[in-house]
């Protein structure tokens, strides 16, 4: 079967305070952007060796194409693999083949890796009728990553602690267009966490987010911005491009490094990003 992971952007993002887990609350209301990668799943050719029960085959043969996967290359690790694995512990999973087509650029604030793994747990549910609710999927996705859960049903969510906890949001950017950056800096997401303070904020996202997406601009704010401009001017400067570009709204997605601008008609990928990594829909 095949499946086609999309990403998401962070619509705001206040982080609020730091966890004893050593993770932080935050509050960001999360919207799916149609920019996929493609996953397929199928069972495993048996082999003789197996056929046998009691030999414990090797149960995912994972292969890649697109984009290289940095960090450790090793299939076992592939967040589609440990996966599998997490749900092969609990349900009697047969061995299977993957193959994972990378198209969305990696570490950069559009939880691709993410929705991957929780692309796999659909996949694996629906493959192996594994039965399993919306909620039990959500917790397998918990375990895997802050951003999986929110990729089990992909619709925008009103995020809150780790931002794996949802609450509905009335949020509807239908017919606007959106326009993603992406300079090709590479920011770790821990690196991000490290530089920030976190705060209560003055006025909850979810009350700002309440007025039209006009009045966003200085107001919709995601805290990372305040730790990573400074270090990297290179983004600040792309933000403010967006606007002159004519975006409603222009912000830093999650921890990084991908900017994006939301306008009312198409944005046709302006000059001041012909040298980055772009993409482009209606939404
Ligand atoms: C920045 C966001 O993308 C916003 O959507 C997420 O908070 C990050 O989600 P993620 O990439 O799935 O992060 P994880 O893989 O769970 O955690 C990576 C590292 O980010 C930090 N982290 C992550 C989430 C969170 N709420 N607080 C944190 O402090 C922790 O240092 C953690 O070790
Ligand atoms: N299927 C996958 N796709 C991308 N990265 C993966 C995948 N599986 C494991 N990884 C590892 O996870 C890291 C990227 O995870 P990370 O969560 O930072 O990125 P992301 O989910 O693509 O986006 P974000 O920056 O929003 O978190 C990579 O360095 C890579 O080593």
């Amino acid at each position: 079967m095949l499946s086609f992971p999309s990403c998401k952007i962070n619509i705001g993002l206040q982080l609020t305070d730091r966890r004893a887990d050593g993770f932080h609350n935050l509050l960001s209301a999360f919207y799916p952007v149609g920019w996929t990668d493609v996953l397929e799943i199928i069972p495993a050719p048996l082999t003789e060796q197996s056929a046998d029960e009691n030999v414990d085959s090797d149960l995912v043969t994972f292969t890649t194409s697109g984009l290289p996967i940095p960090g450790d290359p090793a299939p076992a690790r592939n967040l589609c693999v440990r996966a599998y694995h997490r749900l092969k512990a609990d349900f009697d999973l047969p061995p299977v083949q993957m193959h994972l087509h990378k198209v969305v650029p990696i570490g950069a604030g559009l939880g691709g890796g993410s929705a991957d793994a929780a692309a796999t747990i659909n996949l694996l549910n629906v493959q192996f009728g594994l039965g399993m609710t919306v909620a039990q999927r959500e917790d397998y996705a918990r375990e895997l990553g802050s951003d999986c859960a929110f990729f089990i049903q992909n619709k925008p969510q009103y995020c809150i602690e780790k931002g794996d906890i949802f609450e509905p949001i009335d949020l509807d950017l239908k017919g606007l267009y959106i326009l993603l950056v992406y300079p090709n800096l590479a920011i770790s997401t821990a690196e991000a966490y490290a530089g920030v303070t976190p705060r209560q904020p003055i006025t909850p996202l979810r009350t700002l987010l309440e007025a039209p997406i006009e009045q966003w601009r200085g107001t919709v704010h995601n805290d990372f911005e305040d730790s990573l401009f400074p270090k990297y001017p290179l983004l600040a400067e792309i933000k403010a491009q967006l606007y002159d570009a004519g975006a409603l709204y222009a912000s830093l997605s999650g921890s990084g490094s991908t900017l994006y601008g939301i306008f009312s008609a198409p944005p046709n990928s302006p000059p001041p990003f012909s040298r980055y990594t772009v993409w482009e829909s209606k939404l």
